[in-house]
């Protein structure tokens, strides 16, 4: 089967984007691997596919995979950035602003006079079974409004993470720098750490001051990336729950700068959405034989 793609990045976070809004795709795992391959095939963290809404009122289906697994997942940030600049550069869409559908919740990705791209991120979930997380006999760790839980991790190492969805699991801890932070070591451990049943996305934070973070993410089933929209927007609601941070935040990754805004308690009731902005570009269209 000969397919086209679009390879898109957002903060170094990269993607191949399928568009699957004239006929269905039905890709099988080891397809997606192959296109997330970085040496057999395209390359990427994630594949994103492009499909027609099923509901009224939205313009989209949001559809994604991670590249290593071809499994889907239920939510990219750093992916929901590239995806409206593709349905507008490949005209799909004139509008500036879609909503598109995901597996578990809907989002409204919006083109910038800037050139960045603002996604409201929909709301933080903080209850155990969005995760799943398994607290059964831990002791939490109070701290502002919220709380940590001490992991144990290999060679008796204790860290004390967050707890929290963003439509997908995020653990996060803070570190006092993370350019020397051992991602590679604890990372995988966090990633699969029997207290997460689905696996979580581990995310590594240094508060630099109140409105600037600097932040690297173990992606679950993607290692590190060079950055992660939803691990930013997990890390910074975090941050402003354990009373580190304000409600404007600049993330620096590896890969760019992220701005995330987050007003927490919502007046109406529950917690407020998170808002998040960056950049999304394409980087080349190809085609391949799967
Ligand atoms: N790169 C992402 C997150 C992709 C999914 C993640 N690896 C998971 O398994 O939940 C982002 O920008 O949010």
């Amino acid at each position: 089967m000969r397919l086209r793609f679009t390879k898109m990045q957002g903060a170094g976070n990269d993607f191949v984007v399928l568009d699957a809004t004239d006929a269905p795709l039905a890709l099988s795992p080891a397809q997606l691997r192959r296109l997330g391959d970085r040496r057999f095939g395209v390359g990427a963290d994630q594949i994103l596919v492009v499909e027609r809404a099923t509901r009224p009122g939205v313009d989209f289906r949001y559809r994604i995979f991670n590249g290593a697994s071809g499994d889907e997942v239920e939510h990219c940030g750093n992916g929901a950035r590239c995806f409206v600049r593709y349905v507008h550069e490949r005209g799909l869409s004139d509008k500036r602003s879609v909503r598109v559908e995901t597996v578990n919740n809907l989002l409204t990705l919006t083109l910038r006079d800037d050139g960045r791209v603002s996604v409201d991120m929909n709301r933080p979930v903080f209850e155990h079974a969005a995760l799943p997380f398994v607290a059964d006999g831990l002791a939490p760790r109070p701290l502002g409004g919220f709380e940590r839980w001490p992991l144990a991790l290999g060679d008796g190492v204790v860290v004390d993470v967050a707890v929290l969805s963003m439509g997908n699991p995020h653990a996060v801890c803070r570190v006092d720098d993370v350019a020397r932070a051992p991602v590679a070591e604890l990372g995988p451990q966090i990633e699969a750490h029997e207290r997460f049943p689905r696996r979580v996305n581990a995310g590594f934070l240094e508060v630099v001051d109140r409105g600037r973070v600097k932040l690297r993410v173990y992606e679950r089933d993607a290692g590190e990336t060079l950055a992660c929209g939803t691990g930013a927007c997990a890390a910074v609601v975090a941050g402003i729950r354990l009373g580190w941070l304000d409600a404007r935040v600049e993330v620096e990754t590896r890969g760019g700068l992220l701005a995330i805004d987050w007003a927490g308690a919502d007046p109406a009731g529950g917690w407020a959405p998170v808002w998040m902005t960056g950049p999304a570009e394409t980087v080349f269209d190809g085609e391949i034989t799967l």
